[in-house]
């Protein structure tokens, strides 16, 4: 398999100035490199920083086009985003993706409905989530919820202070309070989590079933660390534990090819993609970093055709919005992107039940796409 280098292997941000050996064998810092390092490693975080503005815009065109019913969405767009009406293919993968993990989400927050429980959303950006999964929770009566989000500061910031300044955001956070669900948000390098001595979470509750989402973020971690950051969860929770994710595979055909070059002319270098790019790679991936009472996978295109994930109503509905004609690029698209979940305790097991509907071995082989 295709490897791409482990940028990660410059970073010395924190391990200090490196040494390198001075004449007569005396040790001199190497600082003239080391913030030629430190500068190109700030450069390519906030790269992966400013991917959040393509998941809200894509949030923000998908809602005013009707595929999602968002109120929250345009609290959270960049300042003066006006809406860019993306192209239909991208319009329905936003909507896939979105219900399909709104409905692992549900799922679990149904099952034991009278047990609290816990969300932590790595990379959550401006994901609206939260309030959504409120909204509902405020008709269906779910558990009492602890829901965490964790990003970059430059990220949490911007959310911190859209949250403040909106009277509607504020008041329905409040509201939710009151009614259990409780909202944090931390300012938080996941790469750190990596540490000997990792930073706390406060708050995290590690006796409470949790699950957690990374809709597109540990993808732009390296393989590698991506599996310690999970590691860090499923050594410090000790219950119910359940993953959900969401990102690209298959880069080896020439589509996949495509979509990473064209990723890497604006510098992001997805680095999961290749280790972990094919559906029978991400369930084993997922059985690897402890999730392995259960994994289930499935494309983009699979869920779109499935009635577990989308009804025949809503399928309907989602065709009448806006034509696309481009049912071939549609399909190739959408089996470039995959959801994963798996999980830790029979709870999980009994919530997500059936939900890979009958999966034959052949659609996982995934050969020659991946
Ligand atoms: C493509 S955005 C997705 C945002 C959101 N999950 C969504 O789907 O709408 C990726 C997010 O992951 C965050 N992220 C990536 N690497 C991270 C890291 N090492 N620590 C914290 N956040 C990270 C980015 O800052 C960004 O907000």
């Amino acid at each position: 398999m295709a490897s791409i280098p482990n940028l990660n292997s410059l970073r010395t941000g924190r391990r200090g100035p490196r040494l390198r050996g001075g004449r007569g064998g005396r040790a001199i810092p190497e600082n003239d490199d080391s913030s030629h390092v430190e500068a190109a490693e700030a450069g390519r975080d906030k790269v992966i920083q400013q991917t959040d503005n393509d998941a809200s815009s894509s949030r923000l065109s998908a809602v005013a086009l009707g595929y999602l019913d968002d109120p929250y969405a345009p609290v959270f767009a960049a300042q003066g985003e006006q809406v860019v009406r993306r192209y239909p293919i991208i319009n329905r993968g936003t909507y896939v993706r979105t219900t399909a993990i709104d409905n692992l989400v549900k799922r679990f927050l149904q099952h034991d409905p009278n047990q609290r429980k816990q969300i932590v959303s790595l990379g959550a950006g401006s994901d609206t989530r939260f309030w959504r999964l409120w909204t509902d929770a405020a008709s269906a009566s779910f558990a009492e919820v602890e829901y965490h989000e964790l990003d970059f500061e430059a990220n949490v910031n911007q959310k911190r202070a859209s949250t403040r300044q909106s009277l509607f955001i504020s008041d329905m956070t409040q509201k939710a309070e009151k009614g259990g669900w409780r909202y944090h948000l931390h300012a938080l390098d996941l790469r750190n989590l990596t540490n000997k001595s990792p930073p706390p979470i406060p708050n995290l509750d590690p006796e409470l079933p949790t699950l957690i989402l990374s809709e597109c973020c540990l993808c732009y971690l390296p393989p590698d660390t991506a599996t310690s950051v999970l590691q860090y969860f499923t050594m410090n929770l000790k219950g119910l534990l359940g993953l959900a994710l969401y990102e690209p595979i298959r880069p080896l055909d020439a589509f996949g090819k495509t979509m990473v070059s064209n990723l890497a002319s604006r510098g992001i270098h997805l680095q999961t993609l290749q280790r972990y790019g094919t559906l029978e790679a991400q369930r084993q991936r997922l059985r690897l970093a402890g999730f392995n009472d259960g994994q289930g996978v499935r494309d983009v295109s699979q869920m779109y055709a499935s009635e577990t994930w989308v009804s025949r109503a809503e399928r309907v509905r989602v065709e009448r919005l806006e034509w696309l004609d481009e049912v071939e690029e549609w399909q190739l698209l959408a089996s470039h992107y995959c959801v994963a979940w798996g999980w830790r305790g029979q709870g999980f097991g009994e919530a997500w039940q059936g939900l890979e509907g009958s999966r034959t071995s052949s659609e996982d082989r995934d050969d020659g796409l991946g």
